[in-house]
């Protein structure tokens, strides 16, 4: 389990969390949803221990976040960090020289799965593809919890629907996900948790199933009531 306890982070003098607690578990997607700016990204990178906190702790799986944990937790940005002189298959080997916690028959696996070309060049690929090898070399290491940063941002439905299948598929298996979003309709009916950030504040935890079999609301609804009041 990935625990955020009142965790509170200012750049300056500007505040951008203020107190965020929520926890996010193995086998589950949390979904992270919240306007531009509201301090998403910052969650991750705090989870990454790649930016330093204000306040509070955050835990995986009951141990506290260090170079420890790292090779517990994929994170994949929003954008691909891999050269775009490089093809696919140069970035699949560098990943593989480079962590020892790489699984080079998942990354096969995933290539076929968005039927991706090994010899083409990063820079040569659509918005699409190229968001679907960002996503392949995040999903191909052994690490039990998965953060996504955006996935979806800025490309087109049919990308969107094949990298949708990727969650129902054996590529997340029982991992912990973690996803930033400001369009959930794309995943709504994949999500387990939904966590409403506002003002750097979280304004509702849920479990998605329990709200929808109690109250008969879908996550875009709770979204009203919380946003618009
Ligand atoms: N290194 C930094 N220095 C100063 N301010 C920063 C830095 N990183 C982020 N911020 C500010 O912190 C706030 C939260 O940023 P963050 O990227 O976490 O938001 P977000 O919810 O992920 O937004 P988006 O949906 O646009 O990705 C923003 O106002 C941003 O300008």
């Amino acid at each position: 389990m990935i625990e955020i306890k009142h965790i509170h982070k200012k750049f300056g003098r500007k505040v951008v969390l203020q107190d965020v607690s929520f926890t996010a578990n193995k086998g589950e997607i949390t979904c992270l949803i919240g306007v531009n700016g509201v301090g998403k990204t910052t969650i991750l990178h705090a989870i990454m221990a790649l930016t330093p906190l204000t306040k509070g702790d955050i835990h995986i799986d009951g141990e506290k976040v260090t170079k420890k944990t790292f090779e517990k937790v994929s994170y994949i940005p929003d954008a691909i960090t891999m050269p775009g002189q490089m093809r696919i298959k140069d970035a699949m080997e560098f990943m593989n020289d480079f962590y020892r916690h790489w699984n080079q028959q998942r990354a096969h696996e995933m290539l076929q799965f968005f039927r991706l070309k090994p010899e083409e060049r990063i820079s040569s690929l659509s918005k699409g593809n190229t968001a679907k090898v960002n996503l392949l070399l995040g999903l191909a290491l052994d690490a039990d919890y998965i953060l996504m940063d955006e996935p979806f941002s800025g490309i087109d439905i049919f990308s969107r629907e094949q990298i949708t299948d990727v969650f129902t598929s054996h590529l997340i298996e029982d991992r912990g996900v973690i996803i930033t979003t400001h369009e959930i309709q794309d995943i709504e009916h994949l999500i387990d948790k939904a966590v409403l950030l506002d003002q750097g504040e979280v304004k509702r935890e849920f479990d998605v199933e329990t709200v929808r079999a109690e109250e008969g609301k879908s996550v875009v609804d709770v979204m009203r009531e919380v946003y618009q009041g």
